[in-house]
């Protein structure tokens, strides 16, 4: 039996982005509030739990202080800051711990409706 555990998080940060639309105002600094979601599967070990809570918790912390309240694009490693780039950071991040494990990231502004996902 596989079962799916999840940890959701937010982050408020600024960036710039080149697009091809709405040039003038994507470069110009601006804010979102992301909300992330981290997704692990697998099978309860015999505390029957798939991982603790309390360290996915603490792993997400680390990783929040990457980007809250951060610009963007000076993130090392992050790239242009669209929501598929945010995805892959934090896949890459959490792969480090949850190797095997990590299912799914998610991010989405719900401010716009935007929303991506990374799956395995
Ligand atoms: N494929 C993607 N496209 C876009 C992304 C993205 O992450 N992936 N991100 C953006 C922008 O960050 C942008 O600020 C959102 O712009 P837009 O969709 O034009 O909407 P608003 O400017 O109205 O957004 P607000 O959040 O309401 O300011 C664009 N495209
Ligand atoms: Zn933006």
């Amino acid at each position: 039996m596989q079962y799916e555990l999840s940890q959701t998080f937010y982050f408020e940060a600024a960036h710039t982005l080149r697009r091809t639309v709405d040039v003038e105002p994507s470069l110009r600094i601006h804010g979102h509030t992301y909300i992330a979601e981290i997704t692990l599967a697998g099978a309860p070990d015999d505390n029957g739990m798939v991982v603790d809570l309390a360290y996915l918790r603490r792993n997400i912390e680390t990783l929040r202080r990457e980007l809250d309240h951060r610009f963007l694009d000076e993130v090392a490693g992050l790239g242009p800051a669209t929501l598929e780039n945010l995805c892959a950071y934090i896949w890459r991040a959490m792969e480090l711990v949850y190797a095997g494990k990590l299912s799914c990231v998610e991010v989405r502004r719900e401010a716009s409706g935007d929303r991506c996902r990374l799956r395995r």
